[in-house]
């Protein structure tokens, strides 16, 4: 089982509920704006406790509320996409992957810069500076960032969404080649139903 996931969380005046388990390479989160997709994602992250339940990704218990257990970020092992993005402006792309890459410690790394440019296609992009990135090239960029801290999971939160159609396509097949190349699981977050029949191999529909 790649996610065992069965948590509640208080968002503001808002409960929101999450009950899951899957095998699939990628795992699309599906629903409405608001019912609570990216603080379930956060909450995997460890970015948010949840009120109750587990958290349980390849056998490795992050989250128990019974037993007390909250492994905080750092210590999940999970790379996350953010639908914004998020590089850093003032670093150029090769310091913004390198960052990525101090998060995880040298013994449990297993992909070097090298490796990460060449399977992103962003070799040639590597002095320069956010601003001066497409929205494709940018969003390469946050998952070669990704990639390099060492995650044994992905999450994706709509990396798709500020992109024209014409990107889209080219991170679509990025994103299908981490799950068939590199064998990482994805939970990946749409509430695009197209774009889930295509990316995902299971869709968990979250009530409204
Ligand atoms: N920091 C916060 N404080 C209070 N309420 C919040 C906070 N963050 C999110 N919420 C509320 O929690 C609910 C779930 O928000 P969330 O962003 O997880 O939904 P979502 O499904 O990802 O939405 P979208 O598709 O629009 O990104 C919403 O009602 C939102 O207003």
């Amino acid at each position: 089982m790649f996610f065992d996931v069965d948590i509640t969380l208080s968002r503001g005046n808002r409960q929101i509920n999450a009950t899951f388990s899957s095998t699939a390479g990628i795992t699309g989160l599906f629903g409405p704006s608001g019912v609570g997709k990216t603080s379930i994602l956060d909450a995997m992250a460890g970015l948010i406790r949840p009120t109750s339940g587990h958290i349980t990704v390849a056998g490795s218990k992050l989250f128990d509320a019974k037993t007390k257990l909250n492994l905080p970020p750092e210590a999940r092992s999970c790379g996350y996409v953010f639908q914004d993005i998020r590089l850093f402006p003032h670093r150029n792309v090769r310091e913004n992957l390198l960052f990525g890459q101090k998060l995880a410690p040298v013994d449990r790394r297993w992909m070097a810069l090298e490796e990460a440019t060449q399977f992103l296609g962003i070799a040639h992009l590597l002095e320069r500076r956010p601003r001066t990135l497409s929205g494709g090239e940018a969003q390469r960029v946050a998952i070669g960032r990704a990639l390099l801290s060492a995650p044994r999971f992905l999450l994706m939160d709509e990396p798709l969404s500020s992109l024209d159609p014409a990107r889209r396509e080219g991170i679509m097949t990025v994103i299908e080649r981490i799950r068939d190349e590199l064998h990482l699981p994805i939970l990946y977050v749409s509430h695009d139903r197209v774009e889930l029949n295509r990316l995902a191999d299971q869709i968990v529909e979250l009530p409204c």
